[in-house]
């Protein structure tokens, strides 16, 4: 699709070097070179501050940016043309001068419960209190202590490989991960529950792909739309707009679900406090083209109901460090 008078152009793509962006990048690669034979697709990878801190609970460091930072330098620096990214990873404002150019078709974006050898074919429902469940997220957290009070929860980080293996080895009783990232590594074979959204609403963006570039990439922007799922990139406006608007990154305990029926979008959203005590929860229908509104509407609802002294609790407890 590249003019017959234009040499081809070379596009350089920065990912993460984990397991994961790897798997994730070389799919966008592959879809993007089905459209754009001609053009040369090159794959730069890089650490990312994500990577390196693996010791310390992500609630505690402040994780906005934490995985994409290093990506974007890149792409101001022009070291690299775009950016793949786990969209969930992605923070609702993109640096000056780079833009959201894209965002891929969505895996299942559920939360999935992968038990310990012992409790294989159980459920959440049926383990003994005390059991000890593996999540860093906040947001997994809150909602998972507010149904089931009787587990003992316990932070854990490290690659999907790592948490396996410290499951495996009896550190937890059970791990909640995304289906999608266990998916996409071909290991479904270990999921043995799928939350649905009244035990779990997944993370803004989870399952889904989202490609950055720089904003005035014209040529490039136009090229990775080939890869733009409607109906996806509806959704997610939806979710991340529902998100800026509460001013929250990905380690507050906010869940979203989404849904669309011809027209209309359907989004859920909870804000929950870390001990799941409190929980304030709702729901807006509209036109999926007034996405971005429709978060900003769910969100302000959430806030008539008290979602602003639960987000202000948490972010004065996590400056306190506790
Ligand atoms: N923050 C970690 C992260 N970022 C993206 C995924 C994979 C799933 C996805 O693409 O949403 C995961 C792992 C997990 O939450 O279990």
């Amino acid at each position: 699709m590249t003019s017959v008078s234009s040499p081809p152009r070379t596009i350089r793509i920065g990912s993460r070097k984990s397991q994961l962006a790897l798997v994730q990048t070389y799919w966008v690669r592959e879809q993007l070179q089905k459209s754009y034979p001609d053009i040369n697709f090159e794959v730069h990878t890089m650490s990312t501050q994500g990577d390196k801190i693996l010791d310390v609970a992500l609630a505690k460091i402040g994780d906005k940016g934490l995985f994409t930072k290093e990506l974007e330098l890149g792409m101001i620096e022009k070291s690299i043309d775009f950016a793949v990214h786990s969209l969930k990873d992605l923070p609702t404002n993109l640096p000056e001068g780079l833009a959201l150019a894209a965002i891929t078709e969505r895996e299942n974006p559920a939360d999935a419960v992968v038990f310990h050898e012992q409790y294989k074919g159980q459920t959440l429902e049926t383990l003994p209190a005390g059991a000890v469940i593996g999540t860093s997220s906040l947001r997994r957290l809150a909602q998972l202590r507010h149904k089931f009070p009787h587990f003992t929860f316990k932070d854990v980080r490290g690659n999907l490989n790592t948490r396996m293996a410290k499951l495996d080895a009896g550190e937890y009783d059970a791990l909640i991960l995304a289906v999608a990232g266990l998916e996409r590594l071909e290991m479904s074979d270990r999921i043995h529950q799928i939350l649905p959204p009244d035990i779990s609403l997944h993370a803004v963006g989870q399952g889904a792909l989202g490609i950055e570039c720089r904003a005035d990439d014209a040529e490039l922007i136009t090229i990775l739309k080939a890869i733009q799922h409607p109906q996806t990139r509806d959704r997610c406006l939806a979710e991340r707009s529902f998100l800026r608007s509460l001013e929250g990154g990905c380690q507050v305990p906010i869940g979203v679900n989404t849904e669309i029926n011809g027209d209309n979008l359907t989004l859920t959203g909870i804000v929950a406090s870390v001990d799941g005590q409190k929980l304030v929860k709702d729901t807006v229908t509209g036109l999926a083209k007034d996405a971005e509104q429709l978060g900003t509407q769910l969100a302000n609802t959430l806030r008539q109901q008290g979602a602003t002294e639960i987000l202000e609790e948490i972010f004065t407890e996590i400056k306190r460090g506790s």
